[in-house]
């Protein structure tokens, strides 16, 4: 198991084919501010791939799960979990609705947005904005900014098992694990962009 708290005291496990990436609290400036919108985070990855996945934004009462190849919401309150329903990605309509980071946004992030017929765009803080995407309130979230694997890999199981994707800039998908990259510290992810009902343009 990878932990976001753990891997920052330097104590990283190795990591075989299947391991468990988990973040307790993304989404800490949301957390600070207290707008609701931050998640806790565990995502199972097999073989590069996050397989299964559970997001939980204990303050909004929302629940996301990927299991099975199949994404479901529930509500949680007073502490139950009440019913499962399945969810998946929209459509896009020909004026789509992007998410991006409510603390973190980009001068590349708008220039990429630029070359779509962007209708909406919401912010929205932590991994919440991939479950957004799964249910199909949002089609596009690009994030060309740092995040690391433990931020991302519930979200995008979520999103995964929705019928979306999330690949880098040159297409190809999102893969976890990653340790001993040239350029970047252990778990850290490219940039990515993430995609409901709609293929992604390549960004390079
Ligand atoms: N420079 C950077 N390097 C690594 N991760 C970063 C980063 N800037 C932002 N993040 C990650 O982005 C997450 C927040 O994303 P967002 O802005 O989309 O809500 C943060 O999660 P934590 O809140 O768990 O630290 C943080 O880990
Ligand atoms: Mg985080």
């Amino acid at each position: 198991m990878v932990a976001e708290e753990e891997a920052a005291a330097g104590r990283v496990p190795a990591t075989d084919d299947r391991f468990f990436l988990v973040d307790p609290l993304d989404g800490t400036k949301e957390f600070v501010s207290r707008n609701g919108e931050f998640t806790v985070n565990v995502a199972l990855i097999d073989k590069g791939v996050p397989v299964a996945g559970v997001v939980y934004a204990p303050a909004l009462g929302d629940l996301y799960v990927a299991a099975g190849g199949r994404a479901f919401q529930a509500r949680v309150e007073d502490g139950a979990v009440g019913a499962l329903s399945a969810i998946s990605t929209r459509a896009a309509p020909a004026a789509i609705t992007a998410i991006g980071s409510r603390s973190h946004g980009s001068g590349e992030t708008e220039a990429y947005l630029g070359r779509y017929n962007v209708g909406a765009f919401r912010p929205a803080g932590s991994s919440l904005k991939f479950c957004l995407v799964a249910c199909g309130e949002a089609d596009l979230y690009p994030r060309f900014g740092r995040t690391m694997e433990w931020d991302t890999a519930a979200g995008d199981a979520v999103l995964r098992a929705a019928g979306g994707k999330v690949v880098t800039t040159d297409g190809s998908p999102l893969l976890y694990g990653k340790r001993n990259q040239p350029t970047d510290s252990d778990f850290a992810n490219p940039y990515f962009i993430a995609a409901g009902g709609l293929d992604p343009l390549p960004a390079n």
